[in-house]
């Protein structure tokens, strides 16, 4: 994948590009016009189904509108998406749109690439909803509705699992009965793949080199986190599992735990299993630790003194480490550790903290590069540093809009050159 389209087509062909990125009881979009990879539109649909939804769409032009109220459901959300679009003369009824490009959070060992889905593609992201039963039921709304509203187009499923698909067999397997693992899908998959794919990618070229000459760690740090290990462009190990609950400390989510403490609390504490699921996914992570998801909270608590906060820092940080010296050992060669998405991008504590005593493995900020904010990708160690720390802004709406439209690039369109591996 390269950050320009490799066929535009002829000038009135179609080259808009509309990215959906559902989630449990948001929808985020972005419309984006291929043909220069610009930005038409941008918004977030939030609190969906809740009592108090809001719309928040902003065009090119500026002027960011609101709209509260009349969201029941994803396809109420995406019907006021169309409106609003429609109001700055990008209605989704438009000839120059060529595609949806849907995120979807799991796509199990089956899709390793984008794909235009069709009824038997549906099929399968309905049957891994059980493995990834808060993501995966949105994404599966956001299509349909896509589909509804325009069945003439290809709506393109990019997966967050698919990148990940070149880990390794040792590295993708639970040490558990293989029988018993295989009948239940049970394996490590990984997520936030696109955003994965686009660091390392984007961290190869702020180094000047080709990214299958570039060992690096990415550290996505958002509400969900996620470690990777890329060598040479190819994920070889990753954090999540087979859910996005394993590995860091997040927002809500505990992470890596020892595999008998929901069995534990069945047992000797009464919980039920969704009981479970919910203090495991949504009052556990930083929340669970000190009553706070927002890190610029926890930041702003700690410094205040609060021990609670300063001690879910630390749980936070101590996981990192550990997830940056393993990713350094599986990869002998460490070129760049690239620090992305909200926390990794914007909290210079975090990244300076995650680093401190790492010296020894050719790791440090440069305290002055660490605290400039910018939207570029920078290099916060210091010249000649034996290993390379940056910061690389993610842009997952990006990635999803250039795979869907490399794969449905007018000509190929044209041609029904359309890959769908279940047809
Ligand atoms: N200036 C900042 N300092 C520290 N953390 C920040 C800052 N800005 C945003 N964040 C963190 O980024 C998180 C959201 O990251 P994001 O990548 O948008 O997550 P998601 O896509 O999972 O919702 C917030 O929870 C917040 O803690
Ligand atoms: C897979 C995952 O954790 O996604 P998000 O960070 O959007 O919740
Ligand atoms: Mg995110």
């Amino acid at each position: 994948m390269t950050d320009s389209p490799t066929s535009l087509g002829s000038p009135d062909s179609p080259t808009r590009v509309l990215v959906l990125n559902s989630g449990s009881s948001s929808l985020k979009y972005q419309l984006l016009d291929m043909a220069d990879a610009s930005r038409l539109a941008v918004g977030l649909v939030e609190r969906i189904g809740e009592a108090d939804p809001r719309l928040v769409h902003t065009p090119r032009s500026g002027g960011k509108r609101e709209r509260t109220g009349g969201f029941a459901d994803h396809a109420a959300a995406l019907a006021a998406v169309s409106e609003e679009l429609a109001a700055d003369g990008l209605g989704l009824d438009s000839p120059a749109l060529a595609a949806f490009g849907h995120r979807v959070v799991h796509g199990g060992s089956r899709f390793g690439e984008p794909v235009v889905v069709d009824d038997g593609v549906e099929a399968e992201i309905e049957r891994l909803v059980p493995l990834a039963p808060l993501h995966n039921p949105a994404n599966l709304t956001g299509i349909r509705t896509a589909r509804e509203l325009r069945p003439d187009l290809p709506q393109v499923a990019v997966f967050d699992t698919a990148f990940h698909r070149t880990m390794p067999e040792y590295a993708a397997r639970y040490a558990i009965d293989v029988a018993t693992a295989d009948e239940h899908l049970i394996r490590r998959y990984g997520f936030h793949g696109t955003s994965h794919a686009y660091v390392s990618r984007k961290c190869a070229a702020l180094l000047g080199k080709d990214p299958a000459d570039v060992n690096v760690i990415v550290l996505h740090l958002g509400n969900g986190a996620s470690a990777s290990a890329v060598a040479g462009g190819r994920c070889v190990d990753t954090s999540m599992g087979m859910t996005p609950l394993e590995g860091l400390v997040m927002g809500t989510r505990s992470g890596d735990i020892d595999p008998a403490v929901p069995l534990h609390l069945q047992r000797a504490a009464g919980m039920s299993v969704d009981e479970t699921d919910e203090l495991l996914n949504k009052r556990s992570g930083l929340t669970g630790l000190c009553g706070d998801n927002d890190m610029r909270e926890i930041l702003r608590r700690s410094d205040a003194g609060d021990q609670r906060a300063r001690l879910a820092f630390d749980v936070y940080i101590h996981r990192l480490k550990k997830y940056i010296g393993a990713y350094a050992a599986v990869l002998g060669r460490v070129d760049a550790v690239a620090f992305t998405a909200g926390v990794g991008e914007n909290a210079a504590a975090v990244r300076e903290a995650a680093v401190a005593g790492l010296e020894p493995l050719g790791l440090s900020v440069d305290p002055e590069r660490n605290t400039v904010r910018s939207d570029e990708p920078r290099i916060i160690s210091q010249d000649g540093a034996r290993v390379v720390v940056a910061v690389v802004p993610t842009d997952e709406e990006l990635e999803i809009a250039q795979q869907t439209f490399a794969l449905v690039g007018t000509e190929n369109v044209r041609k029904n050159e359309i890959r769908t591996p279940l047809s």
